[in-house]
Parts: structure tokens; C-alpha cells; sequence
């Protein structure tokens, strides 16, 4: 894609890895090979590389759950936290079969280069438990939550690591943390996490966050590159928490969606889909092919089709490592906007790069979730609520001016997306680093 008003780039992107490794690639491992992409555009120094490709601690606990049966069984939980020279570790927590350590490192190292877009004085973490939350009924949810929540209280804290939700996790799971880290202190401690009910703490607007911001960066990217949001067709891979609000805020601004999925497969209508009639993963799981059977009139397509329909912009926004080396050449939106964290791996970002396709990263463009977390953070210190509108209002122009940051950097350097994202964030880091001296 080209911008409205300047020449067409240069690629300078080749096929594959640097190192010619092949995929599949873990999160730590596509997030190491970012890094060191970055590390070498910047001129990092090595051993600033070295420590940032590396977390800081990595908690590893077991968790016991007795059953409603009354049996027991133990699972096993993480907190990576990656680095925190901007302030205290902040990330979400995710509930899922494919949770283990790399991933959350990978995980954590993102959300340190994501605090650092937003400029939000906060570090990188991320945890989760190794469990399908489908497996458990809403008390052994809690009791999982509120065990998992016990074992980690040495490393989490309002002044430490904030959790918040993030796949399988939702309001109800950050209320229950922050009831059982009250407990275990004696004193009522809202900010120990964020994506709370705002009946305790919370902040109005969390939850729909992520997507909000995905359809901030769309729109403004879309703008950027001439392209009217009335013009624009969307296809959304997930219906959760980010895929279903990123989809109804770009229909309510005027964008045709086409498509969208859950776990078991997606809908296709090239007139665009009633989004607001499908409920999201938050009020019932697997709620799209439910949909779609219910509607015999609109194509049923698999998440492997969806990615590859010919829309202007694709928003994978479920699962990471989704648009890899073997699908790369047939995507055919002009435009990605990575909703979950990580969706594209490093071998597929050459070959979207070299095919002219813009990827808009993770590491902004969901940046809503962490950014409305760091307000409702703010919001527990001042015992204070914020209203809705206000919420809108601050990340609107937190995004904003995030993006018109970005592309400066793109423009200056003549960079993609990605690239110029880590020049932002590293850049930033390195500073802090070197104004709090002695490092590493
Ligand atoms: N929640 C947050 O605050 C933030 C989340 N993210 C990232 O966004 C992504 C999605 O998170 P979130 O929206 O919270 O998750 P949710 O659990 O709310 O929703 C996930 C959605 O993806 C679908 N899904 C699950 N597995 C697959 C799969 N293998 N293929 C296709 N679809 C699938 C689910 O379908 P079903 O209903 O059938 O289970 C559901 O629609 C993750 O990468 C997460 O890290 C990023 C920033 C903030
Ligand atoms: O809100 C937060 O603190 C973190 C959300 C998150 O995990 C993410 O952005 O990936």
C-alpha cells in the first residue's frame, strides 16, 4: 500500500529468517528475532540486546484444584516478568491449553515493548495456567483463580506486577485476584489488578479497550493510506474480547465486516455481517458457528479461508502463529492489523513485506487493553472513577498520538510498521536504562 501523499517503497524484506531457520516458531522465538531485527537497525549495543532478549524472573507454581467431585487435580501455572526500568510489571493473564514458559516470555517481552509505545510508565509480564477454561465449572474457576492467585502473591502487587485478563480470563477471574490478594494482606488492594468490575474498582470501557484500539489504528491507517472507512471491507479471526469489539466499532464507523469466527469455523457475507447480533465469546463461547447455524443463508467458511479472503483489511484477532510461511503468499487483504499478540510470525512478515502488504503490530494496535488497564490503575490510587466518555476520550487521544509517533518513525526511517513500533519502544527503554545508570 502506498501512503495518500508519498512515493512507493522500497522493500528491502527477503524470505525467511535471518538465521534460516524454519517454522513453526514459538512467541519467545518470534519475539527474539523482532528484537534482534530491531537491535540491528537501531545500532543496539550487544550486551542491551543480550539482557532485553532474556526476562528478569520467570515464576513457575502448581496449583491444585479439588473438582466438584471431589477429586483433585494439579495444574501448572507461570508469571514471566520481563523488565521494568519504566515501572512495575503489567500484563495480562491467560487461561489455555498452550500456555507454558516460552510463551509467556514471549508474551512478556512484547508487553515491554507495548508499555513502551503507549508511554505508559509501566514493564512487560505475562502468566497464565496450562488448563482449558472449558474444562472447568464457575466454581472450580474460582478456586483455581483464587489458589493460582495465592501461589504468585510474593511477585505480583500495585507497586510490582499488575495482572489484568487476557485469553480464557475475564472481569470475573480479576475479582477474585484481587479478593484473595486482599484477603491474604488484610486491606482492600484494587490495584493489585486491572480489567475489574467497575463495582470494585475497575474501569469503565476495559473491556471493550483492545478492540477499540484495534479499530482506532485501522481507521487511522486507513485514512493514511486514502482509503475511506465506507470502503473498507474487514474480516476479524475471533469473536472475543478484542475480534467482536474491534469489529462493532468498525461497523459503527462505517466499515462493511464480512467476516468473522470462533474456535470451530467462521461466516462469510460479502454484504457484511449484523456484528452487533452475534454475541462475543464474553456472553457465550463459540457463539459464531451457533450463529451461522442458525443463518443457513451465509456462507460458513474455515479460519483457514477467512484469513485468506480478499478483503482490504484482515484483523487476526484470536490465536498467535496464524499467518505463517505456508499461507503467506495467499493472503490477499492490502492491509493486517494484528489484534492477538503475535498472529504473524517472523518468516511470514518478510513475505508480507515483500509482497507489499502492511502489517499494523500487536504492540499498538491492541494497545487499548493495557492502556485503559494503566487508567484504571490510576483511577484505585486516586479513588477515583473515571466516566465512560472520559475513558474514550483519553485513549482516543492516547492512540493517536501513539500512531502519528509511529509514523514519524516509519517515515523518517523508511521502515515497516513493525520496525518502526521497536525503534519507538526501544528507544525509550534504552534511555530509561541509561538514566538509571549502571546497566545491565
Ligand atoms: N483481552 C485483552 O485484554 C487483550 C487480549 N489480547 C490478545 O488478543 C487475542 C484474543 O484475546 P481475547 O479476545 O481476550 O480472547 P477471548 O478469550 O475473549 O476470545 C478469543 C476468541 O478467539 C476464538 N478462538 C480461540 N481459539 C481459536 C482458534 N484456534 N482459531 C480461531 N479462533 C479461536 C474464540 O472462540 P470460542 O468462542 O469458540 O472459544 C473467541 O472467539 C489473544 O492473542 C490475546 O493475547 C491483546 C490485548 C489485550
Ligand atoms: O491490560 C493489561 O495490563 C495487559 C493486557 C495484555 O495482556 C495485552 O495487552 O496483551
Amino acid at each position: 500500500m502506498e501512503p495518500s501523499d508519498s512515493t512507493p517503497e522500497e522493500s528491502g524484506a527477503s524470505r525467511g529468517t535471518p538465521d534460516g531457520s524454519v517454522e513453526p516458531e514459538t512467541a519467545l522465538e518470534t519475539a527474539r528475532r523482532q528484537l534482534d531485527r530491531a537491535a540491528a537497525l537501531l545500532d543496539v549495543e550487544p550486551r542491551f540486546r543480550d539482557r532485553l532478549a532474556h526476562p528478569a524472573t520467570v515464576t513457575e507454581v502448581t496449583v491444585p484444584l479439588e473438582r466438584d467431585d471431589g477429586s483433585v487435580d494439579v495444574f501448572t501455572g507461570y508469571r514471566a516478568q520481563h523488565d521494568s526500568v519504566r515501572g512495575p510489571y503489567k500484563g495480562g493473564l491467560r487461561f489455555h491449553p498452550g500456555v507454558d514458559r516460552d510463551e509467556c516470555v514471549g508474551l512478556a517481552m512484547w508487553m515491554t515493548w507495548k508499555c513502551a509505545v503507549m508511554d505508559l510508565p509501566f514493564g512487560g509480564a505475562k502468566g497464565g495456567i496450562v488448563v482449558d477454561p472449558k474444562d472447568l465449572s464457575e466454581d472450580e474457576r474460582e478456586r483455581l483463580t483464587r489458589r493460582f492467585t495465592q501461589e504468585i502473591r510474593e511477585v505480583i502487587g500495585p507497586t510490582k506486577d499488575i495482572p489484568a485478563p487476557d485469553m480464557g480470563t475475564d472481569s470475573q477471574a480479576m475479582a477474585w485476584i484481587m479478593d484473595a490478594y486482599s484477603m491474604q494482606e488484610g486491606e482492600t488492594i484494587p490495584g493489585v489488578v486491572t480489567g475489574k468490575p467497575p463495582v470494585v474498582g475497575g474501569s469503565y470501557g476495559r473491556e471493550g479497550a483492545p478492540g477499540r484500539s484495534v479499530a482506532i489504528v485501522t481507521r487511522e491507517t486507513c485514512q493514511y493510506y486514502d482509503r475511506p472507512l465506507e470502503d473498507t471491507t474487514v474480516a476479524v479471526q475471533g469473536f472475543g474480547s478484542v475480534g467482536a469489539n474491534a469489529a462493532r466499532r468498525l461497523d459503527e464507523w462505517g466499515a462493511t465486516v464480512v467476516a468473522t469466527s470462533d474456535v470451530n469455523g467462521g461466516v462469510y457475507d460479502p454484504d457484511g455481517l449484523p456484528v452487533d447480533d452475534i454475541p462475543a465469546h464474553d456472553e457465550e463461547p463459540e457463539a459464531v458457528t451457533a450463529f451461522a447455524e442458525e443463518h443457513p443463508e451465509l456462507n460458513r467458511i474455515s479460519n483457514d479461508e477467512l484469513l485468506e479472503l480478499d478483503v482490504d483489511v484482515l484483523v487476526p484477532a484470536a490465536v498467535g502463529n496464524v499467518i505463517t510461511a505456508d499461507n503467506a503468499d495467499a493472503i490477499r487483504a492490502d492491509l493486517v492489523v494484528e489484534g492477538a499478540n503475535g498472529p504473524v510470525t517472523f518468516a511470514a512478515d518478510a513475505i508480507l513485506e515483500e509482497r507489499g502488504i502492511e502489517v499494523l503490530p500487536d504492540i499498538l494496535a491492541n494497545a487499548g487493553g493495557v492502556t485503559v488497564s494503566y487508567f484504571e490503575w490510576l483511577q484505585d490510587i486516586s479513588r477515583r472513577k473515571w466516566s465512560l466518555e472520559r475513558v474514550h476520550e483519553e485513549l482516543e487521544t492516547e492512540m493517536v498520538t501513539a500512531w502519528n509517533a509511529l509514523r514519524e518513525e516509519v517515515e523518517d526511517r523508511d521502515v515497516t510498521w513493525r520496525d518502526g513500533a521497536y525503534a519507538v519502544a526501544l528507544s525509550r527503554i534504552a534511555e530509561a536504562h541509561d538514566s538509571r545508570g549502571l546497566w545491565p
